[in-house]
């Protein structure tokens, strides 16, 4: 029940676990690094960063509906305003102590807090139960679809028990009552200054683009050097049991030599590899082969039973490909392990469980560009309503056109 001195909300099945686990590929296939060691972030920023801002789409209506129940239960008669929102998953490792959300003297705008959780304890990962200091509940044991909402100031000291094993995600929103603060006029003028296609029949328009310097990763204890750190994207893509085969020539990198720009690589066209096949299709840049990956994995039983018969070109690798394949690899990950700990995917009931078939990878890839290209058109057609308004909304499809 509501208590005046420990101003909080618990909500069940406040969203719908095909919501959640779109955003779970939204975060696999697009985040960067966090905010904390073993956190790994996707802001709305990023995504119009990486040239993804298509995918701001299916949060839009989540962020009305959590900026209305936090007015109506925290009593506000004015407006609030989406000060951050952001896919945040933690990984084996990560924790966070006794803390109130504005503890940071450029955390004070922020009033309220609404931490959807997007996947459950005890299935996607173990430990991560969260705490209040005081007053009930004192716990809360994270599941799919449930929304825990808080006041951001010290009546709401909480934590985070270490994540022991899997990852896990959540859509975490905060509130101000500051307009100066709102997240909306700022992503409306990134969103207008990146070079958005002009109409859907642009080809590529929705192509992602890797932010380079964002998506490597370092443990915390080597923040300088090169040696363990790994890149995000190849990782998650080795997580799923896959390599990445490169068009360049890559001779010249080696995994300890730092003078070269190596991320450049990854920037270029790519085709996947498995065992000891690829999979002859060109993929722009490693941010694609991800998203394609990450898509099959979200979609794998749909793709299983839609008969997809395109022809599809797989291809044995030669001894001396195979060695390309694995100096890439050695380059980008250094220490598998480590990748391996953090995106573990044994606890999670993803594809990995399904047999694998190079024929539902094309599929996928084909699925992909679909919902993608619906994404785009959304959007292009939303952003002068958006504009116009200052404020990121559902338009109705009314105005639309649909
Ligand atoms: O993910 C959670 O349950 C809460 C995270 C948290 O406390 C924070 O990010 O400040
Ligand atoms: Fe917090």
């Amino acid at each position: 029940m509501a208590n005046p001195e420990r101003p909080r909300l618990i909500i069940h099945d406040f969203l719908s676990l095909d919501l959640c686990k779109e955003l779970e590929f939204i975060h696999k296939s697009c985040g960067t690094v966090g905010y904390r060691p073993n956190v790994f972030s996707t802001t709305l920023s990023h995504l119009i960063a990486t040239n993804c801002g298509h995918l701001i789409m299916p949060f839009v209506p989540i962020r009305e509906r959590l900026k209305e129940k936090a007015e109506e239960f925290f009593g506000c008669e004015f407006e609030l305003f989406v000060e951050f929102t952001g896919l945040i998953s933690w990984s084996t490792g990560a924790s966070i102590g006794w803390h109130s959300d504005d503890n940071r003297p450029y955390l004070k705008q922020r009033d309220f807090a609404a931490v959807c959780y997007l996947n459950s304890h005890g299935e996607d990962f173990e430990g991560g139960l969260f705490h209040f200091q005081d007053w009930q509940p004192t716990t809360i044991v994270p599941m799919a679809g449930d929304v825990v909402m808080y006041t951001a100031d010290s009546r709401n000291i909480h934590s985070v028990d270490e994540i022991t094993g899997g990852e896990r995600l959540t859509l975490t929103l905060w509130f101000s009552r500051d307009g100066s603060h709102d997240e909306d006029a700022k992503l409306i003028s990134f969103l207008s200054e990146k070079q958005l296609p002009r109409s859907i029949h642009e080809t590529c328009s929705f192509l992602p683009q890797p932010a380079s310097s964002r998506m490597y990763w370092f443990p915390p204890d080597t923040a300088s050097t090169h040696e363990s750190g790994f890149d995000i994207c190849f990782a998650r893509i080795h997580a799923h049991g896959y390599d990445l085969y490169s068009l360049q020539d890559i001779s010249c990198f080696s995994a300890s030599d730092s003078s070269n720009d190596l991320s450049e690589v990854l920037m270029a066209p790519l085709r996947l590899a498995r065992e000891h096949e690829f999979f002859d299709e060109e993929f722009v840049n490693i941010l694609h082969v991800l998203q394609a990956v990450q898509f099959y994995c979200w979609k794998a039983s749909e793709l299983q039973t839609s008969g997809h018969e395109k022809r599809i070109n797989v291809v044995p690798l030669s001894p001396s490909q195979r060695e390309e394949v694995n100096q890439l690899k050695h380059v980008f990950l250094k220490d598998e392990r480590v990748p391996d700990k953090l995106f573990s995917i044994a606890m999670g009931n993803e594809h990995s469980q399904q047999p694998f078939n190079w024929a539902h990878v094309s599929a996928a890839v084909t699925a992909w560009e679909a919902y993608s290209n619906k994404l785009v058109k959304e959007m292009l057609l939303s952003l002068p309503y958006w504009k116009t308004h200052q404020s990121i909304f559902s338009v109705p499809s009314f105005d639309l056109g649909k």
